[in-house]
């Protein structure tokens, strides 16, 4: 990793509506093998938003996420979380703002129980053992873990390990939480539950930055598209504008999300181009409220005969 950020003095500030809570400019990220992760991106968080970044294998995900946090730093480059510069030398300030769940949960996982893991951080900032305690098992309850308390992180399973990271992180009260890859290797019923943690994370204020190969979950909980192709952020838009863009997805190797297909397929003239199965039944009842099963539509929507 090469720390080529320059220094400066610091001011703290909030990030505010016009400000992003973190933006980072990396011209490019080398890796020590000379690997070049990734080139010329720009990228932003706001606040209150969900932003899911999306792209075939090796196309640059994860180097991103590792920037917002510092855990990685441009060869060239800038990062701002909430107002503040971050430099080589002084990165706690992004490691608090901004807390990373990764994809492998075991890396997070250290201690011998799951409350002393959640417990871990809040003590290394010097919070007497009693309130980190009561503010663990508030965090484990937040992601419905309390039960697991007591449990050795590392035999949990991939989806208990995933939410009693995300515990360890809401614990330290972040801006943003990034997730990488937060529903590889779950079943649906886990993956549904991690939705709804993310949803409910949203709920409360902090903004939300994940990768995922899955669109279909990309297309339902995320406010914004990140498109990434070799190494370079291709497109940033909302999920509509960028699931119904043929030629993008073709450049960047994905398939739309499966509503986008079933509506393309079924040849379903939409004028509102449905993205998640939520919207695609809204529209599909729309239509046969307003027809009489002849497949014709009532001039005046009346369905009665
Ligand atoms: N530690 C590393 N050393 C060398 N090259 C790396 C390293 N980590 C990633 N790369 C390379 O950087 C590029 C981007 O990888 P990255 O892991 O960011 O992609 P990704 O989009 O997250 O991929 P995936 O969807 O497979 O997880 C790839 O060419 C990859 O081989």
């Amino acid at each position: 990793m090469t720390e080529t950020i320059d220094s400066e003095p610091l001011e703290r500030s909030t990030g505010t509506d016009d400000e992003p809570l973190v933006s980072l400019w990396c011209e490019s990220h080398t890796y020590p093998d000379g690997t070049i992760g990734m080139h010329d991106v720009e990228f932003a968080v706001h606040a209150d938003e969900v932003v899911a970044l999306v792209g075939a294998n090796g196309s640059g995900k994860s180097t991103l996420l590792e920037h917002l946090n510092a855990t990685l730093t441009p060869d060239e480059g800038e990062l701002r979380v909430t107002g503040r510069r971050i430099t080589g030398n002084d990165t706690a300030h992004a490691r608090r703002e901004v807390g990373f769940v990764f994809q492998d949960a075991d890396s997070q996982l250290v201690a011998p129980t799951v409350l002393d893991d959640v417990m871990f951080g809040l003590q290394n900032n010097g919070l007497p053992a009693d309130d980190a305690k009561k503010r663990a098992r508030e965090a484990l309850a937040t992601v419905d873990a309390g039960h697991l308390e007591g449990r050795i992180p590392h035999y949990l399973s991939g989806g208990e390990k995933r939410l009693v990271g995300l515990a360890g992180v809401l614990v330290l009260e972040p801006s943003v939480v990034v997730l990488d890859e937060p529903f590889a290797g779950l079943d649906p019923e886990r993956s549904r539950l991690v939705v709804e943690r993310i949803r409910r994370i949203h709920a409360e204020g902090i903004s939300v930055v994940l990768s995922t190969h899955d669109l279909d979950i990309a297309a339902e909980i995320a406010d914004r598209i990140c498109v990434m192709s070799e190494g370079n952020v291709i497109d940033n838009r909302s999920p509509r504008e960028v699931f119904y863009d043929e030629d993008l997805l073709t450049e960047a190797n994905l398939h739309p999300p499966s509503t986008v297909r079933i509506t393309r397929d079924a040849g379903l003239d939409i004028g509102s181009q449905p993205v998640t199965e939520a919207e695609l039944v809204t529209f599909l009842d729309q239509q046969s409220a307003t027809t009489d099963g002849s497949g014709l539509a009532h001039p005046d929507g009346d369905t009665s005969d």
